[in-house]
């Protein structure tokens, strides 16, 4: 019931304000009791919770496999009413948009190097969002941008090439192939969605906005614009995220490709483990190298460092 799992967290949160609203939930901010440390509580509406919404699970199931610098954590979850997720102070990506009215393109690289990292690691785990907009994309205390609500998301069985039937997502932001319910690769789309959000923040609006849903639909299918890569409506011809990471406008200013591994992922790789025995190593704490290079790692990453090993420094 509710109520016990409500009065149940109340043992080791503290609740406070809410901190935002949507359709299927509301988000209050809270403190953890034993670290002090602030965290946001995404309570689902008692309706959808009622209807046991498939989404809510398939959000927290998605959650628990998840684990990079640019996606928001879930720390804990009450079965299915009351999330504990990573606190966000810097608000909605989309909010901060609109209060710059746009971005300098160097800070939207900035930004956008951190959303392509986020989307290589959600489909190097087999997860296609099917949601990306400003509006899924919160700031941290660093001016991280952390990727937030998986409610919609897909773990296709057959894998990132199984093609996907349902539509969904915010019209302004889905690609061709979806709104013409033309069975879709996930990660194929999710790359459209990714380019219209890269508009977004270099123009301060979205290229196919129309208050009619018709008007925007033709715009999106009309496909004569200057960035052919992302936005591009032959799903066949569209850029993938692996091309993405050391694309020229992202190198730009910087040193090396955009990192999207989170630190086991860069272990296994580095050690040529598979991913099962890097996670079975790591969870034996021996306190010897392997837990040494890991914690390590995690320190790197903390302190905003790229998570990366090297054989001779
Ligand atoms: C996976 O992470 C998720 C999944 C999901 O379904 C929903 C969320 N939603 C969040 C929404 C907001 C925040 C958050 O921290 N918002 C926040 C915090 C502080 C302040 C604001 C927003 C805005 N005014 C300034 C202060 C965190 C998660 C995550």
């Amino acid at each position: 019931m509710a109520v016990d799992d409500y009065e149940k967290l109340l043992k080791y949160y503290d609740v406070h304000e809410t901190i935002g609203a949507g359709g299927f939930a509301k988000v209050k901010l809270a403190t953890h009791i034993f670290t002090g440390e602030k965290v946001a509580l995404k309570i689902m509406n008692k309706e959808s919770h009622g209807d046991d919404l498939p989404r809510v699970k398939t959000e927290i199931d998605a959650m628990k496999n998840l684990s990079h610098q640019n996606v928001c954590r879930l720390y804990h979850d009450t079965k299915k009413i009351f999330m504990i997720l990573e606190y966000c102070p810097g608000g909605e990506l989309f909010d901060y948009i609109i209060e710059k009215d746009r971005l300098t393109e160097d800070e939207t690289r900035m930004f956008f190097r951190q959303i392509v990292s986020a989307v290589a690691y959600i489909h190097s785990q087999d997860y296609a969002h099917r949601d990306l907009k400003p509006e899924n994309r919160f700031i941290d205390g660093d001016q991280n941008l952390k990727l937030i609500d998986f409610g919609v998301c897909a773990k296709p069985k057959g894998g990132m090439d199984y093609h996907l039937m349902i539509c969904c997502g915010n019209p302004a932001y889905a690609a061709p192939e979806l709104i013409q319910g033309k069975a879709y690769i996930g990660s194929v789309a999710d790359i459209w969605s990714t380019g219209v959000l890269l508009y977004a923040l270099m123009c301060g609006y979205q290229p196919f906005d129309d208050d009619n849903v018709m008007l925007m639909y033709k715009k999106i299918m009309r496909g004569k614009y200057d960035m052919p890569q992302m936005i591009q409506v032959d799903p066949k011809r569209r850029i993938t995220v692996r091309h993405l990471l050391n694309h020229p406008w992202l190198m730009q200013g910087y040193s090396c490709p955009v990192e999207w591994q989170n630190c086991v992922t860069e272990m296994s790789v580095f050690y040529k483990w598979s991913k099962g025995s890097t996670l079975h190593l790591l969870s034996k704490w021996d306190y010897d190298q392997t837990t040494a290079t890991y914690l390590l790692l995690l320190s790197k990453k903390s302190h905003g460092k790229p998570v990366r090993l090297m054989r001779s420094s």
